[in-house]
């Protein structure tokens, strides 16, 4: 039987998305919402990356610049600065496909020549200029859906329909990533777990989530220890928050997302062996 599922080239490191593979997030950030501050250099960076490898993540997803609801913009140096030399050092020390989670094209750029082969970007490529380097890159590329900036994006989000509005917005970025020349089968959509989102809006979005495979793209969930998480176990501590984070990465994989963004690497790695020991039990056909 052909094996048919697509296998994004990641700067010759391929990531077949032949199951839902778990993308381990390494926030070189100090201020990150869930862990900011724990691995904000570049040492302690690298450590907590190739302790998610070890915890079995597909692949491993560099950030420099927090995008929690308030934050603030990062300078291109000093997101520079936070992220080439943990991606350089990853590239050297682990086989791993390495996305870099920024929205600047100048970082885009070196993030890559560094060793990085994903872009994932929350703008979904709108910054300027960022459409025109990623299509030059030649590496695979995460579209996100936010409402807003990080800055003010909880303050009122308010949509008419969330998932046919988040749906009409990604179906819109890749036609025009697409139209910059980045090749379908290197495109990637996130429904944006919590940019611009109330529990509702994200609780709709996950029960839709099979609505987005008309996208005709993979399909990228992000939900680790989020505030909706919180909201509904009220767990206060984000990293209290990992047994809410697992169901609901279980319940997004059930639902046609080939990638998760997690940071419980481990935990969510046991939790979809056992989905897909189950998913891959051939159902007798009832007479
Ligand atoms: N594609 C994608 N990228 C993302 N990047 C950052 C965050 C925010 O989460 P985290 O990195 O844990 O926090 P912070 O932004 O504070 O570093 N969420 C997503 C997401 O849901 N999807």
């Amino acid at each position: 039987m052909f094996d048919l599922s697509p296998i994004l080239d990641c700067n010759g490191r391929p990531l077949k998305l032949d199951r839902p593979r778990v993308m381990g997030i390494v926030n070189v950030t100090p201020d990150s919402f869930s862990d900011g501050g724990a691995h904000d250099s570049v040492e302690a960076a690298v450590a907590h990356a190739l302790r998610l490898a070890e915890e079995g993540a597909d692949l491993l997803d560099v950030g420099g610049e927090s995008t929690r609801p308030g934050a603030g913009e990062v300078s291109v140096e000093e997101e520079l600065r936070r992220t080439i030399p943990v991606i350089e050092r990853l590239a050297r020390e682990t086989p791993l496909p390495i996305s870099i989670d920024t929205s600047k094209p100048e970082v885009m750029r070196a993030a890559v020549a560094a060793g990085a082969g994903l872009i994932n970007d929350v703008y979904a490529l709108r910054r300027e200029g960022a459409l025109d380097a990623a299509a030059g890159l030649g590496v695979p590329v995460v579209l996100m859906h936010m409402q807003g900036e990080p800055r003010s994006m909880q303050r009122e989000p308010v949509y008419d329909d969330v998932v046919a509005e988040v749906h009409r917005f990604l179906a819109e970025r890749v036609f025009a990533a697409e139209m910059a020349g980045i090749a379908k089968k290197r495109i990637v959509v996130d429904p944006g777990f919590g940019f611009g989102k109330t529990l509702a809006h994200n609780l709709s979005l996950l029960a839709q989530l099979e609505r987005f495979a008309e996208l005709g793209v993979p399909l990228l969930a992000g939900l680790s220890r989020k505030r909706s998480i919180g909201e509904l176990t009220g767990r206060e501590d984000a990293r209290e928050r990992v047994h809410g984070s697992v169901a609901a990465h279980l319940i997004a994989a059930q639902r046609g997302a080939m990638l998760l963004r997690v940071h419980d690497v481990a935990a969510t790695v046991d939790a979809l062996k056992v989905w897909h020991a189950v998913a891959a039990q051939a159902v007798p056909r009832r007479a």
